[in-house]
């Protein structure tokens, strides 16, 4: 998620997560991190959700090919949340990345400010560390900081915004974002066939992919230190997000994600060497409801940080969504408007910040 709205004011004094976290001497938490009426406890049960084998998906044999095509349309009507396997990010490149994102959140402070999402000390830009965009005294903050850059096309890069430290940082960004851009270059045509669009290339061509150009993608590096009362505080709250799709890799050594299905809360299985892929809304709008844009949410541990690192790939903000006219019939009437992309999003931020979901505004 966290495509997210333009810039808004944030409150000067606010420290982050880290910087709190450290500095608690009692086993209390702020008010305002405090999720009201959402106490939570552990979710029920580890979801079932799906591994998909990429290689198997486009192997020469069509008779595996077609078997695990099978696998993913399921996934992507049921939780529109599921693993894949054989995706062509080594594990050297997983632990490296994972290593330095560690890294750059155990820098001194006065290191990580240097790269501050704040312009002037107060002004909440997108891109950059710090906490999430901080609107009103009211809004109830998540137990996170996060690096957020945008990382494709790579012309857009701010680069004085990549960490120098550490140094292997932007190398290994620079590698693991071409890396899953290949992985999501598999994933969008597979979703389009199975939809039978005539029209392969359908979700590529929206997110404005191909002849050279990649997709605006973002990357967001989040850091959830060890919560003293996890029951009463989200690391994020709930949400769907505004992507088209997303592509994560989590921590291995702790859990916290969690998805909902069919009104509870299941945990994401932590799979070592797998990739999460986590449909976005923009992807339920266009396929007319028939794949899912999942709500999740992140749950903190008293006992241990956790870190997640997430591509996010969107539609241009200019560009205007709806379902593909190919899905739409007199039997299956439209369920979404079209609406601009950019429009969208700042109804995210908004809905977010006051605990509704922005795609029931789009529903038809
Ligand atoms: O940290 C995670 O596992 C999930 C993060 C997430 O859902 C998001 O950034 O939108
Ligand atoms: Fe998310």
């Amino acid at each position: 998620m966290e495509i997210s709205a333009g810039p808004g004011r944030a409150t000067p004094s606010t420290k982050t997560v880290q910087e709190l976290a450290g500095g608690l001497s009692s086993p209390q938490v702020p008010a305002r991190y405090v999720a009201r009426g959402h106490h939570h406890g552990p979710a029920a049960a580890p979801a079932p959700v799906p591994v998909i084998d990429l290689g198997l998906l486009c192997c020469n044999q069509a008779a595996a090919a077609a078997a695990e095509a099978e696998k993913l349309r399921l996934a992507l009507e049921s939780w529109g949340l599921f693993l894949v396997t054989n995706h062509g990010v080594d594990a050297g490149l997983m632990d490296g990345m994972m290593s330095a994102s560690r890294d750059f959140f155990r820098l001194p402070q006065e290191e990580k400010q240097r790269y501050t999402n704040l312009v002037d000390g107060e002004r909440f830009q997108l891109e950059g560390y710090g906490t999430d965009r901080v609107s009103s005294p009211e809004q109830i903050l998540d137990w996170s900081d996060r690096l957020y850059l945008k990382v494709d096309p790579e012309a857009d890069r701010s680069p004085a915004l990549w960490p120098a430290h550490p140094q292997s940082f932007r190398d290994l960004l620079h590698e693991f974002t071409g890396k899953c851009r290949a992985v999501k270059d598999v994933l969008l045509p597979a979703m389009a066939r199975l939809l039978e669009l005539d029209d392969h290339g359908y979700f590529l061509d929206q997110l404005g992919a191909g002849d050279g150009k990649a997709a605006d993608t973002y990357a967001r590096f989040s850091y959830y230190p060890e919560c003293p009362r996890p029951e009463l505080v989200f690391g994020l709250k709930p949400h769907s997000d505004g992507t088209v799709l997303s592509v994560l890799m989590v921590d291995d050594t702790v859990g916290g994600l969690q998805v909902l299905g069919d009104g509870v809360w299941w945990d994401v299985p932590v799979v070592p060497g797998t990739l999460l892929i986590n449909l976005g809304d923009q992807t339920e709008i266009m396929s007319n409801g028939i794949f899912k844009s999942p709500v999740h949410r992140v749950v903190t541990n008293a006992e241990k940080e956790r870190l997640s690192v997430a591509l996010f790939y969107s539609v241009d903000p200019e560009r205007e969504i709806e379902p593909a006219a190919q899905l739409v019939d007199e039997k299956r009437p439209a369920k979404y408007r079209k609406v601009k992309v950019k429009d969208y999003i700042a109804g995210l931020y908004e809905n977010l910040s006051q605990g509704t979901m922005v795609i029931d505004t789009v529903k038809i």
